[in-house]
């Protein structure tokens, strides 16, 4: 304010001028009072007053009348707590702008205290939030490690409506912001991940790094949930309002007489973020799905009811909501206003990982080499749980014993957590005798020596599974013979409730997979149980499922009945449980198994297995529909197929894998979109190497990664298909490819679209298509190719047989000496659509192009959307379109035309009838420009 504005208009002026509005807006009273009192502007009586005072409005009036009262210097710094503290006054900021408000220098020495219930609350949800996320929770109950020195990032893809790539996260901060938005009307993020990769983690940092203020946004409230305890309350009875579920679930506001927090948290909804973790586990209620829904946040409903008017918007629309799930589980799209989903660590997060688990250099080292010199290790250690099981088991059992390294190749996952099992039942075990001399390791001592322990969390992992409960209470778990001694061993970890400072009252297992191996390990054990009941969960599993949209179906639809009740979202946890199952009663481990359960028993539960999975992997390869394709038979197997061969693999058994091999008739398998990853190509490829006749392969988006392909390395000899587009393979899979391609040429179709191929893989496959004579397709548009690698390929294309659907990227940098190669493109029958889309052509490769084009009288689709391209390159394009008469539609949409290059296309379609269309919208024309054109109507211009 200047100088002689600020004589005029003195602060008690200012009060009195804008009284009505600081009247109806000015919240948060005791913070001014408060603060009035501690500088004395105020004495206890005024104070007394005021508080004596019914309504708000009046206690507001009471206030300004006596800092008015005290003079220009109260009036002052009743402002500056307005200024100072303007969470609580939001409504007023505005206010302060337009009086133009800045603090005089003598007034900004004065205290502010924050006692605005708000505030206070904000402060004790940061603290309590940094508190329970410090520490990553899942390392049992003898040592913790702190997030900050473990958590390491992994591949955070984001993804669009129609699960298309829209490239990585490059940190936290991106998944709340606008970036990769496909939808604004949603009102959920959406992440999703395989078992163990790190979901709940991803969300604890999200967590910890707003608890410390380093998480870019604007929300001063956040509230985490897991998903699994909406299931816990009574469907019939138990009803809560939103205020309780947010309050008494997670922090509760102290000093709040008036409910200023939940009002304001109703006013400003976008000041919110909520975490909900682990959709999958969420129970369907199927009584619920009939009630009507709630839209009232001081309406009480099931807390379900309410779970899904957050995450549709119905409730604290504009809130921000993560919402994490398994890969596979759908939610209705519309809800979705993004998606991420994790993919693991990379080989770089993998080191970095390795690098933060051990201090020593030397076991750095070793871990380091044996991980590189185990493409199928590694695979399964990108997977983040695995990877720390195997490294933590390292350490441990290194540090006891002599000369422990990891496991050898074949690992499966059954073996992984039988070293975590190891491990915890190695606590039992008595300290070396003497410090200098470490004891040997022998597991199966281990095991014998934590029979009893090991079963009864067996069995209470097993009743667990067979009731659809994470969760178990003390009774539950003394009931099953464990005793308080046991707990520590780490397999359970107590459930955190919300505000109880006594013990805990709920465990649960230390992670879902391990309660699903701890289940198999009772059924293993089981002696009283009759045999056959081992295949329990193959026959839920086998049953057909149902989309678990129901619960969202509901929110737009209304109710819907499935046909029958499951216990959790997926029978995930189930399969699992299967295929450790098959683990442990491989042949592999039945000397190891035979120290713990009978010799008889183990070989009648073995033989049982054996003929289930032979039988059933028969009646399933029967099952399957085939269609006639070009390449022969086909056949799209069902995700099931993918976990038969994940048993199979488990079991080791030969031949299972065998019979399995033969007993694939189709002569191409399609395993598009079935979340295949890298630790699968070992099984697939278990089965494969026993095939001998020839087989297409399609795994066309997944997750395979150069460790896939490196398993599935012996099995390319037979492929004649090899469809890896969208797999996250880089130069390396590409040198695999070559090798083992180029020997046994008989690869007729190589799709590697969209992956990170750069001109180093791109000169290989341009080996590829040069020694393969029966190569007819190759796909590798959208990798990471320059004119070099576009060189390469268009060089060899030129030379070899028509090869459709090569689309190689930036292909346009090639200068006009290059225009002998661009001719090669003459042989093209079409582009990919997006193959020179967004490539930064400018109107010289587009006179390029359409020169080398002029001649290809196949190609019928010709694409060159969003580049650079002008009037300039319009002679040359008109040219082409009136000479080629085989083309049926022409793209040019969002390039840099005006009015001129427009007319001389409109002109040359009048000599070409094939043309169905030009398409140009998103050009430099004017709505008048464009309407010259409405004669020629194949110019698109909408
Ligand atoms: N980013 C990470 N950095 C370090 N460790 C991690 C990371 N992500 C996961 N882990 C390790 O893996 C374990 C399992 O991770 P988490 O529980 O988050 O998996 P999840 O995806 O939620 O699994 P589920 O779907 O089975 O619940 C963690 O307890 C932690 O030890």
């Amino acid at each position: 304010m200047g100088r002689i504005e600020e004589e005029k208009l003195s602060f008690l002026n200012i009060l009195t001028y804008h009284r009505e509005q600081l009247v109806s807006k000015l919240r948060s009273i005791q913070c001014v009072l408060d603060n009035l009192l501690a500088c004395g502007f105020l004495c206890e009586e005024d104070v007394e007053i005021v508080q004596r005072t019914v309504t708000k409005t009046d206690q507001v009036r009471k206030i300004l009348e006596l800092v008015q009262c005290k003079g220009e210097e109260a009036c002052e710094y009743l402002i500056f707590i307005i200024y100072k503290v303007c969470d609580a006054y939001i409504d007023l900021q505005p206010w302060l702008k337009e009086i133009n408000y800045n603090p005089r220098n003598d007034i900004t020495v004065m205290k502010v205290v924050n006692t605005d219930p708000i505030s206070r609350y904000c402060e004790k949800m940061r603290c309590e939030m940094s508190r329970d996320t410090s520490f990553i929770m899942s390392y049992g109950q003898q040592e913790e490690t702190r997030l900050e020195d473990l958590y390491t990032d992994t591949l955070m893809e984001l993804l669009n409506d129609c699960n298309e790539s829209l490239g990585f996260m490059e940190n936290l901060d991106q998944l709340l912001g606008d970036h990769a938005v496909f939808n604004p009307e949603g009102e959920t993020i959406y992440v999703i991940g395989d078992a163990g990769v790190g979901k709940s983690i991803l969300l604890q940092k999200l967590q910890n790094l707003w608890s410390k203020k380093e998480l870019q946004t604007d929300a001063i409230f956040f509230f985490k949930f897991r998903c699994r305890m909406f299931s816990m309350f009574s469907k019939d009875t138990e009803q809560i309002s939103l205020r309780d579920l947010l309050f008494k679930y997670n922090c509760y506001p102290d000093h709040d007489p008036d409910n200023e927090v939940f009002d304001y948290i109703l006013r400003f909804p976008e000041k919110v973020i909520f975490t909900f973790d682990g959709y999958d586990e969420l129970q369907e209620d199927l009584d619920l799905i009939n009630v009507p829904e709630v839209v009232s946040p001081e309406d009480k409903a099931h807390p379900l009811q309410l779970l899904i008017g957050l995450l549709c918007g119905k409730l604290l629309k504009g809130s921000t909501k993560v919402l994490t799930a398994r890969t596979g589980i759908e939610i209705q799209s519309n809800f979705i206003k993004k998606k991420v989903v994790l993919r693991g660590f990379s080989p770089y997060h993998m080191k970095t990982y390795i690098h933060l688990h051990f201090k020593e250099q030397e076991h750095r080292d070793i871990v380091s080499i044996q991980l590189d010199a185990s493409p199928h290790l590694s695979g399964l250690c990108s997977t983040p749980l695995f990877c720390w099981i195997v490294l933590k088991s390292f350490r441990h059992l290194h540090s006891m014993h002599d000369s422990f390294q990891l496991p050898e190749t074949c690992i499966t996952l059954t073996d992984i957590f039988l070293l975590l099992s190891e491990v915890f039942l190695s606590r039992t075990a008595l300290p070396a005798p003497s410090l200098l001399k470490k004891r040997t390791r022998c597991a199966s001592e281990t095991f014998k020596s934590g029979l009893r322990p090991l079963s009864a969390f067996s069995k209470l992992a097993l009743q667990g599974m067979e009731k659809g409960r994470l969760i178990c209470s003390q009774e539950e778990i003394a009931a099953c013979g464990l005793t308080e001694e046991d707990l520590p061993l780490g397999f359970l970890r107590p459930v955190s409730e919300y505000g109880s400072t006594e013990a805990p009252a709920n465990f649960e297992f230390l992670h879902t997979m391990l309660q699903s191996f701890l289940a198999a390990f009772a059924l293993v054990l089981d002696e009283q149980a009759p045999v056959n009941s081992i295949l329990r969960f193959f026959a839920e599993c086998s049953r057909k499922k149902e989309h678990f949209c129901l619960l969202f179906d509901s929110c737009t639809r209304g109710a819907s009945k499935p046909s029958e009740n499951k216990p959790f979202a997926t029978n995930e946890h189930l399969q699992f449980t299967n295929l450790f199952l098959c683990g442990l009663l491989s042949k592999a481990l039945r000397g190891f198994m035979e120290n713990v359960v009978s010799p008889a028993l183990l070989k009648k539960k073995r033989y049982l297995l054996k003929s289930y999975l032979s039988s059933s992997v028969k009646s399933h390869l029967h099952g399957l529909p085939h269609h006639s394709v070009t390449e022969g038979k086909k056949v799209h197997v069902l995700p099931n197929f993918l976990w038969m061969l994940r048993c199979i693999f488990e079991t080791g058994s030969k031949e299972i894998a065998q019979m399995t091999a033969k007993g694939i008739t189709a002569s191409f398998i399609k395993l598009g979109y079935c979340n295949v990853y890298s630790g699968d190509c070992t099984a697939l490829n278990f089965v494969l190497q026993h095939r001998q006749k020839l087989l297409g392969l399609d795994m066309d988006n997944n997750n395979i990664s150069d460790y896939g392909v490196k398993q599935l390395q012996p099995s390319f000899c037979k492929m004649t298909v090899v469809r890896l587009c969208v797999n996250h393979l880089s130069d390396s899979s590409i040198e695999v490819l070559a090798e083992e391609l180029c020997k046994h040429k008989v690869v007729e179709v190589l799709g590697l679209y969209n992956n990170h191929i750069t001109d180093v893989g791109a000169k290989l496959v341009a080996q590829i298509i040069e020694e393969c004579p029966k190569l007819r397709v190759v796909k590798i548009g959208k990798n990471k190719l320059t004119g070099v690698g576009g060189k390469y390929l268009a060089k060899i294309i030129s030379n070899q047989r028509a090869l459709v659907n090569v689309a190689s990227t930036q292909l346009l940098q090639l200068k006009k000496k290059d225009v002998a190669i661009l001719k090669s493109l003459s042989k093209l029958e079409s582009f990919l659509p997006s193959s020179l889309s967004a490539n930064g052509i400018t109107s010289k490769g587009g006179q390029l192009l359409a020169e080398a084009l002029k001649e290809n009288s196949v190609l019928r689709i010709f694409w060159l959307v969003q580049n650079e391209i002008s009037d300039d390159a319009a002679p040359q394009l008109a040219e082409y379109v009136k000479a080629n008469t085989g083309l049926t539609h022409l793209w040019l949409i969002s390039n840099q035309f005006t009015v001129q290059g427009i007319q001389q296309l409109a002109e040359a379609l009048t000599h070409n009838t094939s043309l169905k269309e030009i398409c140009v919208k998103g050009n430099q024309l004017s709505e008048e420009e464009e309407k010259q054109f409405v004669a020629e109507k194949r110019l698109q211009f909408h």
